[in-house]
């Protein structure tokens, strides 16, 4: 497993979610402009649909070194050759995951899903390289969630793992909650619902890359 040292240095600031339904072609415009993190998550997708669809983000960006990470599915980002797994309450436990992990691809970065500075300390310990915190603000992209938890709880949970915040981030927030001590950012709406796409990358870059 590489030290946390190395995974600071390689971890994106900014994380752009990707399902089928959105323009592939435009991921390598998105890499140049510096969005250097990817996340293939698509929860309509079989597990052949999802090994394509890593395969194919992994194609149109790895000419920039863009990381790739892929939701839920350890199995899946072995098979396609991603650069890390990101794991929620209901997957894999992430101590399972690094042990897989530590022998089928060293270094594979592992993501945990965090609410609370005691889930981070909690990730931490059993092998997490960063924590995705959220939700941070309001999202429409997905239910079932609790409250926000605002940027104090960012602040709050700061300095223990990277923390990636999620939910609801647009550039203006992405700048706030970088200032809260966040890492960056990982991001669907406020990226694939814009009217710009090319525009809104730039400026999340701009503000958290
Ligand atoms: C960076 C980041 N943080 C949190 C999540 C949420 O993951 P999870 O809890 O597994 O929920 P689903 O995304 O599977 O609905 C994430 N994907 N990325
Ligand atoms: C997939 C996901 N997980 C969250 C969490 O807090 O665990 S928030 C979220 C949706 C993020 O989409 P948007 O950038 O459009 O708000």
């Amino acid at each position: 497993m590489p030290a946390k040292e190395v995974i600071v240095v390689l971890l994106p600031r900014i994380f752009a979610l990707v399902s089928s339904a959105e323009d592939l072609s435009l991921l390598p415009a998105f890499a140049e402009l510096g969005v250097r993190g990817f996340q293939v998550r698509d929860k309509a997708a079989s597990t052949r649909e999802l090994v394509a669809l890593t395969s194919a983000v992994r194609s149109r960006v790895g000419v920039f070194d863009a990381c790739v990470v892929v939701d839920d599915r350890l199995d899946v980002a072995l098979a396609a050759g991603a650069d890390g797994v990101h794991l929620g309450a209901s997957d894999l436990p992430v101590e399972a995951a690094r042990r897989i992990a530590d022998t089928a691809s060293p270094g594979l970065m592992i993501g945990a899903t965090c609410r609370d500075r005691a889930a981070v300390v909690a990730a931490q310990e059993t092998g997490a390289d960063y924590a995705g915190f959220g939700p941070v603000f309001a999202t429409t992209s997905k239910s079932g969630l609790p409250d926000p938890l605002g940027v104090e709880a960012v602040s709050a949970a700061a300095g223990v793992l990277p923390l990636i915040a999620i939910g609801g981030l647009s550039a203006s927030r992405a700048a706030e909650v970088r200032a809260a001590g966040a890492h960056g950012v990982a991001v669907i709406g406020g990226l694939w619902r814009q009217p710009d796409p090319l525009q809104a990358a730039k400026e999340l870059v701009e503000a958290a890359g």
